[in-house]
């Protein structure tokens, strides 16, 4: 067929089969090409790809190139040894200063080296199995990548969505994009950018093995930080820090999850300031198990269950009310002194005061006295800490006056977004799945922090008995 033969949107018929009675079929016309031609189109092709590679590596290039033109300039000889001394500095670098060498370094080249061979690689089959791709006039689309993160366990890969999908239906796919990729796990994370999202690609959970207690008072003795105290670690490595000041917290999980290495690590964290006299800790033990073993270790202390920790809860709420008489109108934002320290209210089981206490009348106090500390004490530095093992609504009412909330183990999935809010599961909050083995799962969680949707996994520092005891140590050799 010569190459005018037909117009490009006519069709010619096809003989395709032998079957008289079949209908005939239609298909555009085969062009012959000039073998010369196609050459060339190859050939400028191969170029503009090549430009477009050199526009897109300028560092590589820039190295290879520099490379080239010293060893045409000066001999190799002079170049294996200009390489030989970058290859000792970089050396000396990671002997000294590790850190900034692994961040510096380290991550960006192996995140440049997980780019190419893993997400590249794989990224036309994975799209195309897990159903994230899409083909229209026998053209393929696929979503692109745009950048790729490393830390010590996880990777993090921008992605531009095609037009039109959102970030749900990525979500539907995890499992998908996790085994395709070769990860533990992935994580959809909303990007701040509309049409985008990051995939969060676990390698290795770095929370799986227990961790010891932090030090007391390793940020320097004086320097207490209330917005932000050390008491474990957050799944990308970074010391999980937990706010009190302006806030109150409610811990929630199963027996055995673990909510006392946060109790007791939040104490370990104040302890500094506890012994300086500028925090001071209540402990409420109805169960008298968890808080009962070091009660030495606090400034006031009930698990007196015929109306003792009812009227603990009172005297918070006195010492509030007296605050607020004297703050209002002089100052709204909470300095800790010695004369008005900062007051954390920690209560072992909530639910034993507000639900399971037989005496109606001691219920109704102790509900109306969380209540009105956790809506009134936040700005004259009263903060309430408690822990609960069942976030049922008819358990406890006033969930949604403690602004900060961690969810440990819990029994079913319907109560991870009792703990965290509505959607928190969907946002890949499994806390129904974290292992029961104490080993394992005790002490892990999610949180969400204040500037992010997305829940985020941590693990608490375990507090053992030993170190409970060297605690009420510290406090009495200041005594
Ligand atoms: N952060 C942690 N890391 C490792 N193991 C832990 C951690 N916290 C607790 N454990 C282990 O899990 C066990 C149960 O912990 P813990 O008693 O604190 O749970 P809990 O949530 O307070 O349970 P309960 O509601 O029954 O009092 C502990 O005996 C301890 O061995």
């Amino acid at each position: 067929m010569g190459l005018r033969k037909n117009a490009p949107s006519d069709n010619v018929m096809v003989p395709a089969t032998a079957d008289p009675f079949e209908s005939p079929k239609w298909a555009p016309p085969i062009w012959h090409m000039p073998p010369a031609l196609v050459l060339v189109v190859n050939l400028v092709r191969a170029l503009v790809r090549l430009a477009g590679f050199l526009a897109r590596h300028p560092i590589a290039v820039v190295i290879v190139g520099g490379l080239g033109g010293l060893t045409y300039a000066l001999g190799w000889r002079l170049v294996a040894v200009l390489a030989a001394f970058a290859a000792v500095c970089l050396g000396c670098w990671a002997a000294y200063w590790w850190d900034s060498f692994v961040r510096l370094v380290g991550y960006p080249a192996r995140a440049r080296w997980r780019h190419l061979f893993v997400y590249r690689r794989h990224w036309q089959p994975v799209m195309v199995m897990s159903g994230l791709a899409f083909y229209r006039n026998a053209r393929e689309y696929l979503p692109v990548i745009k950048r790729v993160a490393v830390t010590a366990t996880t990777d993090r890969v921008l992605v531009k969505m095609l037009s039109g999908q959102a970030p749900g239906i990525w979500r539907d796919h995890a499992e998908n994009l996790a085994h395709g990729f070769g990860a533990a796990l992935c994580r959809i994370r909303t990007a701040s950018r509309p049409g985008y999202l990051w995939l969060e690609l676990v390698r290795r959970d770095a929370l799986a093995e227990p961790l010891p207690a932090l030090p007391v008072g390793a940020e320097d003795d004086h320097a207490v930080d209330l917005s932000s105290l050390p008491i474990g670690r957050r799944e990308d490595g970074s010391t999980w820090r937990l706010r009190l000041l302006g806030t109150h917290v409610l811990i929630a999980g199963a027996t055995g999850a673990g909510k006392g290495s946060i109790l007791w690590g939040l104490v370990r964290a104040l302890l500094p300031a506890v012994r300086a006299g500028l925090v001071q800790v209540w402990g409420i033990d109805p169960k008298r198990m968890e808080l009962a073993f070091g009660r030495d270790v606090f400034n006031r202390y009930s698990d007196d269950a015929s109306g003792g920790m009812v009227e603990l809860l009172e005297a918070a709420v006195t010492e509030m009310q007296k605050r607020a008489a004297r703050f209002g109108g002089v100052t709204r934002t909470f300095i800790a002194t010695a004369a008005d320290p900062f007051i954390v209210v920690m209560v072992d089981e909530l639910a034993f005061l507000t639900a399971y206490c037989p005496e109606r009348d001691l219920r109704k106090r102790a509900d109306a006295a969380l209540a009105t500390l956790t809506s009134q004490g936040r700005s004259v530095g009263i903060c309430v800490v408690g822990a609960l093992q069942d976030p049922r609504k008819d358990v406890i009412n006033i969930r949604n006056l403690f602004p900060t909330r961690i969810a440990l183990r819990l029994d079913e999935a319907e109560q991870v977004d009792m703990v965290l809010g509505d959607g928190a599961r969907d946002r890949s909050a499994l806390a129904d799945q974290i292992s029961p083995i104490p080993e394992v799962g005790a002490g892990v969680g999610y949180i969400r922090l204040e500037d992010s949707p997305d829940p985020v996994r941590v693990r608490a520092a375990f507090v053992s008995d030993t170190d409970i005891a060297a605690m009420a140590g510290y406090l009495a050799e200041a005594a």
